[in-house]
């Protein structure tokens, strides 16, 4: 590893000789002559001319020590005293000696190594590196921070950064100053350009003597994204009309997603809708199990009531009334015609039981009646009425638990199960979050009359890494905030809840972020090319890009089409 300091092994010299061990013959460089910790040298030269002279004095000269384990700085501080300096091992041991001009020409030729690695290093980035000394005067700027920024490398070398970009992006001159390091923050420095810059101090011997920031041009993600958006919002709009011509025909467009998982229980529900049965939903909350319930309900272009009852928030002293309506006079403060209950609001059509794991027993029992003779009478009267509806019931609790805690019924549980559909949660159907975020943003953007035009990458990647427990309803939540909380058009990162920027913080790096938008970009692009048979000039079309950049893309993002 030639550009790191040399060690004393790289350095150390052996052609010396003890005075002790000293003859005429021997050839040694230096003589040492060495005293508890301390030693003095003569050259051969020296020694061999005052021996010839007869001079009585030999002059030695003192030098540094060192021991074999001290670091190569300590040598280098004690040769700015004397000329060499002794390197000992064991008790003080003398193994050899090492000369300032080896020195110097080995930490030179180290230094070399590191400069050349250094500048082949910055001109090879393609991203931007810039340093500033503790002056805050810029004092490395590479090629890539040229193109990217369009200032030459003369004009900003030894000048302070703050003439050229507004405080703000200085993020250098902030680490600099405080020590703070900054990773992936965003930046759009001119209108037509964005970069995420990273920074860390340069720190020596506990002190900051400059900044390190680097900038990687994220413009084409940012842009794409917003081609992408821009796309998305006019399919998105023409989906809207299609589904509002097609809603009588097809009920199951309402339910957005491409997965497979999303896909297969659509094409399940579809299959049970039309054969007119009670079906049981299962699912985590906020999966979607009324949207299908309605979807099942309008299959067949129904226009028969829908009627949904929330099992879980009627008061169980009025659920017979509610559910099977009452007579005139059946109860004291009831209304004085009687009312029609649930039951026959539905008539002919869906009577939806959300959360039917909180139906109390009683009314478990007599839901079962219903069930299995179709038969009721009004509270307080004596007519038996008929029960002419589909009952979809659902819940996002475990029936099969409660049958066997005792809290739900046996026989209403597997009467009620014979048709049975689970939505799957969206954690597991990660796919259908960019289709279902596009749609909750162009819905609330028309509800609040803000055009969204910009959403940052990061919002998207972390949108796509959380695992919603709340699910459809949760990700429609945060959305439906999002657009509230966007300024000029743009949906940034802080307006984000504290728990998915938290649950975040732990995901996000760059790379992942690259690699979603990435996925996107080619899902978009495959489905575009397929839904257009392989004619790749319709497919750029329906993208909204040239024919040039799709085939540009198709490379980019290795695409067999
Ligand atoms: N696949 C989907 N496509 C579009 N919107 C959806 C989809 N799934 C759910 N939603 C929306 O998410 C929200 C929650 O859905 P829904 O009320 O149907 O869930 P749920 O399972 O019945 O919830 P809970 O268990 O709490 O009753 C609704 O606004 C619904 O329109």
């Amino acid at each position: 590893m030639k550009h790191h300091l040399p060690s004393i092994e790289d350095l150390l010299q052996t052609n010396f000789s003890l005075l002790s061990d000293m003859d005429d013959k021997n050839e040694a460089a230096y003589i040492f002559k060495q005293h508890q910790s301390e030693v003095w040298m003569l050259t051969r030269n020296e020694y061999m001319h005052y021996k010839s002279e007869n001079i009585k004095e030999l002059y030695w000269k003192r030098v540094g020590v060192s021991n074999e384990k001290a670091v190569i700085q300590d040598v280098i501080q004690k040769v700015q005293t004397s000329d060499i300096v002794v390197i000992t091992f064991g008790e003080g041991k003398i193994k050899g000696y090492i000369d300032s001009a080896a020195l110097l020409s080995k930490v030179f030729e180290s230094y070399q190594y590191l400069e050349a690695y250094f500048q082949t290093m910055i001109d090879t980035m393609d991203g931007s590196v810039s340093i500033v000394d503790e002056a805050g005067k810029t004092v490395v700027w590479t090629p890539g921070a040229e193109r990217i920024f369009s200032i030459p490398k003369e004009e900003i070398i030894g000048k302070d950064m703050d003439q050229f970009f507004p405080k703000e992006m200085l993020l250098n001159k902030v680490t600099v100053e405080t020590g703070q390091s900054f990773r992936n923050r965003q930046h759009n420095p001119r209108e037509d350009l964005f970069v995420m810059i990273n920074s860390r101090p340069v720190i020596i011997k506990d002190r900051i003597v400059g900044a390190v920031a680097a900038e990687t041009d994220i413009t084409s993600q940012v842009l794409m994204n917003q081609e992408l958006m821009n796309a998305s919002s006019k399919i998105r709009q023409l989906q809207q009309e299609v589904s509002r011509l097609q809603s009588s025909r097809d009920s199951f467009q309402q339910i957005k997603g491409s997965s497979q998982l999303i896909k297969e229980t659509v094409l399940l529900s579809r299959r049970m809708s039309e054969t007119n049965a009670n079906i049981l939903l299962l699912g985590e909350t906020g999966v979607g199990k009324e949207i299908f319930a309605k979807a099942i309900h309008h299959c067949q272009g129904s226009t028969t009531p829908f009627v949904a009852v929330n099992c879980g928030a009627i008061s169980p002293s009025l659920f017979e009334s509610e559910f099977f309506g009452y007579e005139k006079g059946a109860f004291s403060g009831a209304n004085a015609k009687g009312k029609e209950g649930k039951l026959e609001s539905a008539n002919g059509g869906t009577l939806f039981l959300d959360e039917i794991g909180d139906l109390p027993l009683d009314m478990q029992v007599k839901l079962l009646r219903v069930l299995q003779d179709k038969t009721y009478y009004r509270v307080g009267g004596t007519k038996q009425l008929i029960a002419h509806c589909r009952i979809i019931a659902a819940t996002n609790k475990d029936l099969e638990a409660m049958v066997e805690a005792g809290a739900f019924r046996e026989d209403l549980y597997y009467r009620l199960n014979i048709l049975s559909i689970t939505i799957p949660p969206l954690r597991e159907r990660k796919e259908d979050i960019m289709e279902l975020l596009h749609l909750f943003i162009y819905e609330f953007s028309l509800l609040y009359h803000r055009t969204i035009e910009y959403i940052d990458p990061q919002v998207f990647s972390i949108l796509l890494k959380y695992d919603w427990p709340g699910n459809v309803r949760e990700l429609r939540n945060t959305i439906e905030r999002l657009v509230l909380l966007s300024r000029d058009g743009k949906i940034t990162i802080e307006a984000l809840p504290q728990k998915l920027s938290k649950a975040a913080s732990s995901l996000y790096h760059d790379e992942s972020l690259k690699e979603d938008l990435n996925q996107h970009e080619k899902n978009k692009i495959i489905e575009a090319i397929q839904t257009e048979n392989g004619n790749k000039q319709e497919a750029a079309k329906k993208l909204g890009i040239s024919r040039a950049t799709l085939y540009n893309k198709l490379k980019k993002l290795n695409i067999n089409h």
